[in-house]
């Protein structure tokens, strides 16, 4: 019996909500008295994975068949199913990301387990119960949520849990083999094209977001969003209508209708804070606000609020922002 951890990784390196959910699965390892195991999916290196061991994990299990360096759904599934049938996995923890959003309900098809998404804190182990808190209705509430059966999978939000570093422990990376054939690849994708962020920093992955709403009043003004982000080494997103008339692409939309962001850090300027807006960035570390009108509903949401002209405030952030630098 034990804890299987679904590391995703990208270019070699784990991701960041990948070390929170190799953490969070240490800490219930511990809980049930057992031990974390990781599967790692995408591209890695061996002194990357071994590093987990700060985070808690104790073994690492690694297929590097070259077509699993990009994400196919059936051939992933396939593989952490094979990982938790070999490790007898109990609990399978993974990142509430695009790929464990879609792996996860997969997987407890599968393997006949429940499911929880979005969860926001360690489960509670009480009697025989199995809770786990899960965030519901966009953000704007809490479920207490009780798993049954002998399986569970979890998919942790990002920036719900600290990552864990106990210095200089490592974790032994095993070579793992699912014995895939080439229909697990039936739904691989043809070609992956990246779509251009400014900066060259991803959205969804993103550890800091300037974003900016219709007070920025045009495309042409973009250039304080985009110095600011440059600045601080942000990706830029924007709300809704600024996309749907074209002022910046769709994969730049975040809310309800769009991308969800849970960087440590969310600029908003200009943007007045609907709640389909919110839904998609509530759950960043530390929002800040910049907008005109000391009523505008974001400041409510905001940890820092500047009542201000992006047009004036904005060009006086950056440059403090590059004298810090
Ligand atoms: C079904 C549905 C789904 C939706 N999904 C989404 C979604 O996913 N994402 C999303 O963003 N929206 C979504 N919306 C739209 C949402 O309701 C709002 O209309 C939208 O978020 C408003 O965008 P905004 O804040 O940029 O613009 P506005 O509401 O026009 O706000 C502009 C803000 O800028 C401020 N401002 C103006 N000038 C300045 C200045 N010079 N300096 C500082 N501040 C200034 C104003 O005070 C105001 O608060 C959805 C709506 C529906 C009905």
């Amino acid at each position: 019996m034990s804890v299987l951890v679904v590391v995703e990784c990208d270019g070699g390196e784990v991701k960041k909500s990948s070390l929170e959910v190799a953490s969070y699965g240490s800490q219930v390892a511990q809980m049930l008295g057992t031990t974390a195991t990781a599967v790692a999916v995408g591209e890695a290196t061996e002194a990357n994975l071994a590093k987990l061991g700060e985070q808690g994990i104790s073994k690492v299990l690694y297929d590097a068949e070259p077509r699993l360096k990009d994400f196919v759904n059936g051939a992933y599934t396939k593989l952490i199913a094979a990982a938790a049938e070999k490790e007898s996995a109990q609990v399978i923890v993974l990142a509430n990301s695009n790929i464990g959003a879609a792996v996860g309900s997969r997987l407890s098809v599968r393997l006949k387990a429940s499911l929880a998404t979005n969860v926001v804190e360690l489960p509670k182990n009480d009697g025989g119960s199995f809770t786990v808190k899960r965030g519901a209705f966009s953000g704007k509430a809490f479920a207490d949520v009780v798993l049954s059966g002998d399986r569970k999978i979890l998919a942790v939000k990002k920036n719900s849990i600290e990552a864990l570093h106990e210095a200089g422990k490592t974790a032994t990376v095993e070579s793992f083999s699912a014995s895939l054939s080439d229909a697990d690849f039936a739904d691989a994708p043809k070609q992956v094209v990246m779509q251009d962020q400014a900066g060259g920093v991803l959205l969804p992955e993103a550890d800091r977001v300037v974003s900016g709403g219709r007070g920025m009043k045009g495309p042409e003004n973009w250039h304080l969003i985009e110095d600011l982000a440059k600045a601080l080494g942000a990706a830029t997103a924007c709300s809704k209508p600024v996309s749907d008339v074209d002022w910046r692409p769709h994969h730049e939309h975040v809310g309800q209708t769009g991308i969800t962001v849970s960087p440590n850090l969310y600029i908003a300027c200009g943007i007045s804070g609907a709640i389909q807006h919110l839904a998609g960035v509530n759950s960043s570390k530390v929002i800040v606000v910049i907008n005109k009108d000391p009523e505008a509903p974001f400041f409510k949401a905001a940890d820092y609020g500047i009542v201000g002209d992006v047009f004036e405030v904005l060009p006086k952030l950056t440059q403090a922002v590059k004298e810090l630098n």
